[in-house]
């Protein structure tokens, strides 16, 4: 497996800036390539899809959310059918802000799951517990109840996708959790993904999201504690977002 690095804009750049930060993103990697030794995933918000998509290099496309019909009366969503188009190939489902701001539950975040999985998408499922819910005690009863309610019930590996374990108490907060916290709640998720799909599912990515930056990625992206990283106020500007996957990578090299 190879290292996995979103940056996730969340509600930030308008197409002109999102089209300077792809310009200076594309000049730094071609002065120094990545090479086929990370997978980037860069996630714009749906304005920005078609400006980023055009002109990226060295990454992947990814659409920070989806609605799970291809078309019909749906008044402000955006369908699979939309975001193929323009090359999308990687999918948030369940993100914390989506789930706690947005009111998502699991069972449409499901839908979105089997939407994309239907048409070729590669999902990232966010799961992860808050602040209240680590105080009591409930992390690995949220973590599991989340993977379960869009996960459970399958008797075949859906396909491709990649898990990012969030808690929400570390998003955007500048505290991101141990990476020995990391390191356990990533390997409860690989367990309950290794009882469900059996060794199919050994090569899905399971990363580590919250408050990662340039200095402290090493920690986090390691055989052994994650995957990678989703990466939000860190992944705004190119030259910082760049210097961190570079450390991930480094860090993975080391092992
Ligand atoms: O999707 C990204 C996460 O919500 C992390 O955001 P953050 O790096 O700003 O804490």
């Amino acid at each position: 497996m190879k290292p996995w690095l979103g940056a996730n804009w969340k509600m930030h750049k308008t197409v002109r800036e999102a089209r300077e930060y792809v310009a200076r993103w594309n000049s730094l990697v071609e002065e120094s390539p990545l090479g086929e030794e990370a997978e980037v995933v860069l996630f714009p918000p749906f304005t920005a899809l078609a400006a980023v998509g055009e002109a990226l290099v060295g990454a992947s496309l990814g659409a920070q959310d989806v609605y799970p019909e291809d078309q019909g009366a749906f008044t402000g969503e955006i369908s699979p059918l939309m975001l193929a188009e323009l090359g999308v190939r990687y999918v948030l489902v369940g993100h914390s802000e989506r789930r706690h701001i947005l009111g998502e539950e699991d069972a449409f975040l499901r839908r979105k799951f089997d939407a994309l999985v239907a048409r070729g998408f590669v999902p990232v499922l966010c799961v992860g517990e808050t602040a209240e819910e680590r105080r009591a005690g409930r992390t690995e009863e949220v973590l599991l109840r989340q993977l379960e309610g869009v996960l459970g019930g399958r008797e075949a590996f859906p396909g491709t996708f990649v898990v990012a374990y969030e808690p929400v108490w570390a998003i955007g907060t500048g505290t991101p959790a141990t990476p020995e916290d990391a390191a356990q709640a990533v390997a409860r998720i690989r367990t309950y993904l290794h009882g469900r799909f059996g060794a199919a599912a050994d090569g899905v990515p399971v990363v580590y999201g919250g408050s990662v930056d340039p200095e402290n990625v090493g920690g986090f992206v390691r055989p052994g504690v994650s995957d990678g990283a989703l990466v939000g106020s860190k992944s705004l500007e190119a030259d910082v977002f760049y210097r961190l996957v570079r450390n991930a990578l480094e860090a993975w090299r080391e092992g």
